[in-house]
């Protein structure tokens, strides 16, 4: 079982890099943003509480999200391990987390920080809202997501390199290098069996 959470700001590959290496550990990805997303386009109630944060660039209430991350946390599908993607951005949902895996006999594994300058990563975001139309990569809502980053998750950093399992990993190269990176830090945490 292998449970891993990517952090990193905005437009650092975060979407990208929890798939392929969710992919190749076989277990599902937990994506936050994906799950507003989805419940937004569905139009459900969850849906609607999230929507006016998301195209604020601010962080939906934390009972909200962590009620949702709990609720997937349960499912079979998690059992043999999952990557977070997007989740915990607060420190209170890194203690609800904590709670969560405590409560079913497991714990985080790692938590990888994705590191890109912030250049790159207005570049990338700008270049994201031609191709996706979210409505959250506009150039105002891009700098209250930074800011809202830097206030509320960037102290995570401490909060799990404290416990040591924080590994960063410089993800400001093409997708392919950055993906191998991961991979050698997902490598040294499960020897192959
Ligand atoms: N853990 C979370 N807590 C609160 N809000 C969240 C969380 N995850 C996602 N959101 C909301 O969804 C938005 C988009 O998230 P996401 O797609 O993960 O963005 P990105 O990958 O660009 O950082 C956030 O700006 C926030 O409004
Ligand atoms: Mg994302």
């Amino acid at each position: 079982m292998t449970t891993v959470l990517l952090m990193g700001p905005p437009g650092a590959g975060k979407g990208t890099h929890a798939g392929h290496l969710a992919a190749h550990l076989g277990v599902p990805v937990i994506s936050t943003g994906d799950l507003f997303r989805r419940n937004i386009a569905d139009g459900t109630e969850l849906g609607k509480t999230a929507q006016g944060y998301l195209d604020a660039g601010e962080y939906v209430p934390d009972e909200v999200t962590n009620a949702m991350v709990r609720d997937r946390l349960a499912d079979a599908e998690a059992r043999p391990g999952f990557v977070l993607d997007g989740y915990p951005r607060t420190l209170d949902q890194a203690r609800v987390l904590d709670e969560i895996l405590g409560a079913q006999g497991r714990s985080l594994d790692a938590a990888l920080v994705l590191q890109v300058e912030a250049e790159t990563l207005v570049d990338r975001l700008l270049r994201r809202a031609e191709i996706e139309h979210r409505s959250d990569d506009t150039e105002e809502v891009i700098r209250r997501r930074f800011e809202v980053y830097h206030e509320q998750t960037a102290p995570l950093i401490h909060f799990y390199s404290g416990r040591g399992i924080h590994h960063e990993v410089d993800a400001s190269d093409d997708i392919d290098t950055v993906r191998t990176r991961v991979w050698q830090v997902a490598v040294q945490l499960k020897p192959a069996a």
